[in-house]
């Protein structure tokens, strides 16, 4: 018997949905705006504001709960910083919700853990934003780990236009809890009937259609190449930013999601998976590493036993694993 998480889904789903609010207004108005954190990587207004009101709103549920987000106060706190600040705490209050800057970099470091404790949720603020700052694709990844299983997730695209999305409704939602199916609503319509997703049922390798990042940091694009040519796809792979990717293989849009590692000492962060593999999983599709091995959610804040990712509609999962080991560069 699957447990219900009834509690769980419903309060990520009203958190993910409110930080993309946020998300959507500051990626209309944001210039190429971006503050470079300690590994080079950008981190934006929306990506702490996003982490503030998820944790706050998780906190106020589940206060034993920890939390591991990617993103952590230290640098805002810097006096340099200040202007930043203000911005995030303007967007905050802009929802309507009371704070005071000292509260916001509180609730963005309730999101510090660790991911040791049995039972913690694990949040990427803005998956992507690489893609949120060129105004492309980006997501909003919350899911829950339970003894090393992904028990609840959702998933909010804010900017994905599905096949199957409401009278051309931009940005949708998806949600799963594991054994219960996975399930999808428009952004700004959550009271209609959800509809179920399920993965393409195409068994031909000849006919995947793959989905890749667009940063060539990011995935071994050259590799992925040689991948389509081992299956005979000739297709090209669709370049998308974020774990959006994740979303156009559980509602049937694309067969495949490649994430071949570039470098041999990079560990994937949990935060940038965990949200999308159970919507996968919950819609009949397969996840596991470039080896075969599912991923292991037990090792705090990174897939350390894991080498990249492959993501597929199941029926095409050993036919492309071949393929990747035959394509290794
Ligand atoms: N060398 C690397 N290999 C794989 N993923 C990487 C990477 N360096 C950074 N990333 C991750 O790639 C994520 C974006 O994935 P994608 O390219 O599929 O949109 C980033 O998430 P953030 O944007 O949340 O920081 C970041 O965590
Ligand atoms: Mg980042
Ligand atoms: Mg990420
Ligand atoms: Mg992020």
């Amino acid at each position: 018997m699957s447990e219900v998480f009834e509690s769980e889904v419903s309060t990520a789903i009203q958190a993910v949905v409110a930080a993309s609010v946020i998300c959507r207004s500051v990626q209309k108005t944001i210039a190429d705006d971006a503050m470079e954190k300690k590994d080079r990587s950008p981190v934006t207004v929306a990506d702490f504001a996003s982490q503030a009101v998820i944790c706050r709103a998780l906190r106020e549920v589940f206060p034993n709960d920890p939390i591991v987000g990617e993103e952590d106060s230290k640098e805002l706190r810097t006096a340099e910083n200040a202007p930043f600040r203000a911005r995030i705490l303007k967007e905050i209050q802009a929802t309507g919700v009371e704070a005071s800057e000292k509260e916001v970099l509180s609730w963005i470091d309730f999101g510090n853990h660790d991911g040791s404790a049995d039972r913690f949720w694990t949040l990427d603020p803005i998956d992507g934003t690489k893609g949120f700052l060129r105004k492309e694709q980006f997501a909003v990844s919350l899911a829950l780990i339970v003894d090393g299983t992904i028990q609840v997730a959702a998933l909010a695209c804010p900017n994905l236009q599905t096949r199957d999305t409401w009278d051309n409704a931009q940005g949708v939602v998806l949600s799963a809890v594991r054994g219960q199916g996975a399930r999808m609503t428009p952004l700004d319509l959550l009271d209609v009937t959800p509809h179920t997703t399920q993965v393409s049922a195409i068994k031909s390798p000849l006919e995947a259609r793959l989905c890749e990042s667009v940063e060539s940091g990011h995935t071994a694009h050259g590799w992925s190449g040689n991948v389509r040519e081992q299956l005979g796809t000739t297709a090209e792979a669709v370049r998308i930013d974020s774990q959006a990717k994740y979303a156009v293989v559980a509602q049937g849009d694309a067969e495949v999601y490649l994430r071949l590692p570039t470098r041999k000492d990079y560990q994937e962060k949990i935060w940038d998976h965990a949200g999308g593999v159970l919507v996968v999983e919950e819609s009949g599709g397969t996840v596991t590493d470039i080896d075969g091995k599912p991923l292991d959610f037990s090792q705090g804040s990174t897939l350390k036993n894991n080498r990249g990712v492959v993501v597929t509609n199941g029926l095409l999962h050993d036919d492309v694993l071949k393929a990747i080991a035959a394509a290794e560069e």
